[in-house]
């Protein structure tokens, strides 16, 4: 889970936080109401509902299981819900509290256990209802129009639930890749690199596999920008990404690094494959011009690499090794890959 979505999924926590307010104080009123009316079960069951929200209350902003404890609450809860509304003591208007179990759930499990949750005990909650206040003595149409009312405003409020969820889920999902997309290329950025180095360093690791990185900047760029125009330079980075995005593999991850710079992330590829498929790289953009509508421009690379493990166990120095390289490959007159120090003789 990317660290984003991770602070997204605090507003849940709130909201649990207000959920276990109200059940702690609910619980407490209800069960002295019920108490003094004779149902000492339902009255012992919220007691002991509202005290353990209140020990909830203490631990829910700080837990790593929040999604289970979150399930471990509602579930109960809703029983409790269905329950009540079931005792033939109790007020039809418990029936306002069934129409909260979407709401309730689909904010705090998200769409697929919401939608299961809200359906078992919407449906529990309308037979319910329908045991206790429809009868063969009353007027057919009156039955009829309860039955209506109960299963309707259920129905919109779980849609209304539905909908929003979904849409809450799209909109999620398109802000986190904006914001991991390079606006120029549409490459990934630095950030979505972190994240992905994150995860193909652990596999890498876990199955005791070679990821190699590859820092590419591009040779005397600034010369196309001074002679064709800034634009025809954007132009030129869109060029290059889409050449890098069709000549490398889809399970490599390659980013746009910073201005004129790209990063790539083999996987279980080593140093010398690396290398290899670099150098191919670099000789195919070659011949691989940028046209305009004047001339064709020729851009060439310059890379430097290192691998996992050897040269470091973090992004950040992996990206010293490789950067030095590069500075290397500048040095000895660009147009060309390095994968070792300059000092090994290697
Ligand atoms: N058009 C365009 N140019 C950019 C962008 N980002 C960086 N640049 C340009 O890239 C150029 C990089 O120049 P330098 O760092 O001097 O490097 P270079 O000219 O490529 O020379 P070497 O790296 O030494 O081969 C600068 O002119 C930047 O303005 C961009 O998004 N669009």
């Amino acid at each position: 889970m990317t660290e984003q979505l991770v602070q997204n999924y605090k507003y849940r926590r709130d909201i649990m936080v207000v959920l276990l307010m109200v059940t702690v104080f609910g619980g407490i009123i209800f069960s002295v109401i019920n108490f003094y009316r004779g149902l000492w079960l339902l009255a012992s069951i919220e007691l002991g509902y509202g005290l353990f929200s209140l020990g909830l209350l203490k631990y829910i902003k700080t837990t790593v299981h929040f999604q289970r404890w979150v399930n471990i609450y509602i579930v109960p809860f809703f029983i409790i819900m269905v329950y009540g509304l079931s005792l033939p003591q109790s007020s039809e208007s418990i029936f306002v509290w069934i129409l909260t179990i979407p709401v309730i759930s689909y904010l705090l499990v998200g769409r697929k256990l919401g939608f299961f949750y809200s359906t078992i005990f919407i449906v529990c909650g309308i037979i319910s209802y329908h045991w206790r206040f429809i009868s063969l003595e009353q007027q057919f149409s009156l039955n009829v129009a309860i039955s209506a009312n109960v299963i309707l405003s259920a129905l919109l409020m779980m849609a209304f639930a539905h909908v929003y969820e979904k849409t809450r889920e799209q909109n999620e999902a398109r802000l986190l890749s904006l914001a991991g997309t390079d606006p120029l290329t549409g490459l990934a950025n630095r950030m979505k690199l972190n994240e992905g180095f994150q995860q193909l360093s652990a596999l890498a690791t876990r199955h005791n596999a070679p990821l190699t990185l590859v820092l590419f900047d591009l040779d005397l760029f600034k010369t196309i920008n001074d002679v064709h125009g800034h634009s025809v330079g954007d132009e030129a980075l869109r060029h290059v990404a889409n050449f890098l995005k069709t000549n490398t593999r889809k399970t490599d991850l390659l980013a746009r690094f910073g201005g004129e710079e790209f990063a790539l992330l083999l996987v279980a590829t080593n140093l010398e494959e690396g290398y290899a498929q670099i150098e191919a790289l670099r000789k195919r953009l070659m011949t691989t011009p940028f046209s305009t509508a004047k001339c064709n421009i020729h851009i060439t690379l310059s890379a430097g690499l290192s691998t996992y493990g050897r040269d470091g166990k973090s992004l950040n120095q992996l990206i010293a090794k490789a950067d030095k390289r590069l500075y290397f490959a500048k040095e000895n007159g660009r147009n060309q890959v390095i994968a070792r120090d300059p000092d090994t003789h290697q």
